[in-house]
């Protein structure tokens, strides 16, 4: 049988880790080359002797010729600012691009300007590129060659939002999003802010008003809504590993009780095998998501503060970030949405 090539850019960081874990059970894909523009010639065992007896091959340098020759499927696990200068180079070809950073996510290239302090892509490749809030916008994802990935508080968010939005369960100016996530989500790079001094045993409210998630997170609320959409958000550092986790807010525009909300979402994500909705009175821990491709939502319609709760959970590596990108590709090549992401969660 014919296995699609994938090449994995960004090699060295955990979005390529999780990529290259996650794809040792894809029975579709074979992972070609791996590039690493700070250890290339290096094998990426050296870094990570954990990987020892899973890759063949040092990494490689980008060079988008070679690249279009030998694979079908590119992965960028890339900060922001780099792959909107690889992906202009594949234009043209016939290779799938999956953008893990947040490039492509921001239709108006003057809020990429303001929100994340870098120069837009070209219009073209934002124009061309589709979201991939892979439950959402899987029609859309089907026919799609350039795939821009969600943020991870973007994708716990929306997945938690719109059927509220949708259904117009909630008043639409009232939303309150309060965040928490685990350090990985901040990538390889050392930094005071992930320093395990100052992480453990500590909880750190950060980027206040001013996340790179905000604008995307409105945008795709403001497109179901059919008018624009401003939210409140507060994200938080937590001192664990992995783990992500919004409780949101939103005064309720009709009358509802708990059980009516979870029939609707339940309806919503029947087709969908990664979103679970919790039974009344359970609401999900990151725990319960943790190295597993769900987004797990629990829901309370408080009718003594006329709130709708939402609480949503996932992994940031995996539904937040690479196995996210995973279902996305599966999408894009007409495989089943859970093809090699049926792993059970790590649990305790
Ligand atoms: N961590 C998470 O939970 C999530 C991450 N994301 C996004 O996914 C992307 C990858 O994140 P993550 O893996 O955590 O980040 P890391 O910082 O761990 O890894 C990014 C890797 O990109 C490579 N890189 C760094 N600078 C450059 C450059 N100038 N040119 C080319 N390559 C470069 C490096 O690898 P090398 O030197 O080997 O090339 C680096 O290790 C980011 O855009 C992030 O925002 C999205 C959702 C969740
Ligand atoms: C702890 C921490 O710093 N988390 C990061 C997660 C964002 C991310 O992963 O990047 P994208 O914007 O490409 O989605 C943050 O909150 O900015």
């Amino acid at each position: 049988m014919y296995l699609k090539h994938a090449a994995i850019i960004g090699g060295t960081g955990y979005g390529a880790l999780e990529l290259i874990r996650l794809l040792q059970n894809h029975p579709e894909v074979t992972i070609k080359k791996i590039i690493s523009h700070s250890q290339e010639g290096e094998y990426l065992e050296n870094t990570y002797p954990h990987l020892a007896s899973f890759l063949e091959g040092p990494m490689e340098t980008f060079e988008a010729e070679s690249l279009v020759n030998d694979v079908d499927i590119i992965f960028f696990a890339t900060p922001p600012g780099v792959s909107k200068n690889y992906i202009p180079q594949l234009a043209g070809t016939s290779v799938q691009c999956i953008d893990l950073s947040g490039d492509l996510r921001l239709e108006k290239p003057e809020n990429y300007e303001k929100w994340y302090g870098k120069t837009p892509a070209p219009q073209e490749i934002l124009d061309e590129a589709v979201y991939g809030l892979s439950e959402i916008y899987e029609s859309e994802l089907k026919k799609a060659k350039i795939c821009s990935n969600p943020g991870c508080y973007p994708t716990a968010s929306l997945l938690g939002l719109m059927p509220a939005i949708t259904h117009k369960l909630i008043d639409n100016e009232s939303i309150i999003i309060d965040g928490k996530t685990g350090v990985s989500g901040a990538g390889r790079t050392m930094s005071p802010m992930t320093h395990f001094s100052e992480t453990n045993e500590n909880v750190k409210p950060y980027k206040i008003g001013r996340h790179q998630h905000i604008p995307e997170i409105e945008q795709y609320l403001g497109k179901e809504a059919g008018k624009p959409v401003c939210i409140n958000m507060t994200t938080h550092l937590l001192p664990m590993t992995r783990g992500l986790l919004c409780t949101m807010y939103g005064k309720l525009a009709t009358q509802l009780n708990t059980k009516e909300a979870i029939e609707i979402y339940s309806e919503y994500y029947e087709a969908d095998p990664f979103v679970r909705i919790r039974p009344e009175g359970t609401f999900p821990s990151t725990k319960e998501v943790s190295g597993s491709n769900f987004c797990d939502i629990g829901l309370y319609a408080d009718d003594r503060t006329n709130q709708l709760v939402i609480v949503s959970a996932i992994d940031n590596l995996v539904k937040g970030a690479s196995g996210q990108a995973i279902q996305n590709m599966n999408i894009m090549n007409g495989w089943q949405t859970d093809k090699g992401l049926k792993q059970v969660p790590v649990y305790p």
